[in-house]
């Protein structure tokens, strides 16, 4: 597989180094060369097919011959032995694609899982350290720390917004210790993330840590994520396909990316939502065609408080590649009101959701036409936003045990300001 970096098409490297390197020159994001095509009576053997034997070969057409395909098989079995993705009917024509059952509650568990499978597969003869620094607004976070939690030679490094993700999702990695630090940055997650990429742009640091992220920057993270959206096909009624209309809450976009990535390969999405809270910079600019980023504003939906979202380049660069129109992508905003009053509707139809995939049902409620049919990602579980939809619904929710047993552990987090020179400083010395 060979990937070109997006601001610079020179820049060319195969999956292996891209998975290594995380990042391109100038903060480049790596994007495929080759995008492959399934053809109907191929997909159709395909949509028959076990979740993860369709997965590897998905990932096989992506990745060629680099990984042997016994290898690879291996691996995305290690990477996703967990419950997949279920398809829940909350109406007639709408039903939830809960991507929510993995270890951390999230449907970041693929792609964090499968990173690091891809990592220990590459790094299995080498003696080097790396550092895998990552910034969560709440859910990549939980996934990279347990998906590399103890792995010999890999120290993880999480940067998230103090006090401003859910108490149950900081619970989730910030208790674990190990190989696993966290920081708690006095900011936004834009600025968690801008730091994430100062780092990569200092070669010094980049050489001594052997500096690497299992953010969506990271291309294998993209890939895994891929393959629920054919499981979600599958799951689809047949008499339903041809009108198949996805919607995605979205923060940086990685999600979207790969259902639109999805559908580049033959997956005959009718057409995906891009659904955003008030951090609508991407909404905004669908509408107008200008770019213009305001500061990042706290919502209920948390996970979603992104401004700035990194993959939007990666979009743009496949409807270009594909000649796709971007008026062909449904989009929208949802407030906070709105999104308690969804939450409270959903729960009338027997649904406990949580703020982000209601933000997703709202517009696609909004916007599904009579003969269409629906899917909304379900992207974590409610319990990690226990507090906010309990006090919306009035219930008591039960807690998965996994969340119940580290909420009574204390955080092991380390505080500092959004400052890279103090982020340097602390990744050479710790
Ligand atoms: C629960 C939840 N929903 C939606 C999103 C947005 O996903 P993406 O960043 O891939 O757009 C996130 C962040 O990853 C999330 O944690
Ligand atoms: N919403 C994410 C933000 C980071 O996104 P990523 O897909 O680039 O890792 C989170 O939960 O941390």
């Amino acid at each position: 597989m060979k990937l070109y970096n997006l601001k610079n098409h020179e820049e060319q490297v195969s999956f292996a180094e891209a998975v290594t390197l995380g990042l391109g020159k100038n903060q480049g994001l790596f994007f495929p060369t080759y995008l492959p095509k399934i053809d109907s009576s191929d997909l159709e053997k395909l949509l028959e097919m076990d979740f993860i034997s369709r997965s590897s070969k998905i990932l096989e057409m992506f990745i060629g011959d680099e990984i042997n395909t016994i290898e690879l098989f291996n691996k995305v079995k290690q990477a996703f032995s967990f419950s997949g993705p279920i398809v829940r009917k909350v109406e007639e024509n709408i039903s939830c694609l809960e991507i929510f059952h993995g270890p951390t509650l999230a449907f970041k568990d693929f792609g964090a899982r499968f990173m690091a499978q891809m990592l220990s597969l590459l790094n299995q003869n080498k003696d080097e350290n790396v550092t895998i620094l990552t910034a969560t607004s709440g859910d990549t976070g939980a996934a990279v720390a347990h998906a590399f939690y103890k792995m010999k030679n890999v120290r993880v490094v999480i940067l998230f917004p103090k006090g401003k993700i859910s108490e149950f999702q900081e619970k989730m990695f910030c208790t674990l210790g190990e190989n696993i630090t966290t920081i708690a940055i006095n900011g936004s997650f834009d600025e968690c993330q801008t730091l994430v990429k100062q780092a990569f742009q200092d070669k010094d640091l980049r050489k001594k840590t052997g500096l690497n992220s299992a953010n969506s920057i990271n291309i294998s993270r993209l890939l895994a994520q891929i393959c629920y959206y054919f499981e979600a096909f599958s799951m689809v009624p047949h008499n339903k396909r041809k009108e198949l209309i996805i919607s995605v809450p979205c923060g940086n976009f990685g999600n979207l990316t790969a259902g639109l990535l999805a559908k580049s390969l033959g997956l005959p999405i009718k057409s995906f939502i891009a659904a955003t809270n008030s951090n609508d910079t991407i909404p905004r600019f669908l509408k107008t065609g200008i770019w213009n980023p305001k500061e990042t504003v706290s919502t209920i939906s948390n996970a979603m408080d992104i401004s700035q979202p990194n993959n939007w380049t990666r979009v743009k660069e496949l409807f270009h590649r594909k000649k796709w129109k971007l008026k062909s992508l449904g989009y929208g905003s949802v407030s906070d009101n709105v999104t308690k009053e969804t939450l409270l509707n959903l729960y009338k139809l027997k649904y406990i959701s949580e703020p982000h995939a209601a933000i997703a049902y709202k517009l696609l409620k909004d916007q599904l036409k009579k003969h269409e049919y629906g899917l909304f990602l379900g992207t974590a579980h409610p319990s990690k936003f226990k507090k906010t939809v309990d006090k919306i619904l009035n219930i008591n929710m039960n807690i998965p045990h996994v969340l119940q047993h580290r909420i009574s552990l204390p955080s092991l987090s380390y505080n500092m300001k959004p400052n890279f020179f103090s982020l340097k400083d602390f990744l050479l010395k710790k």
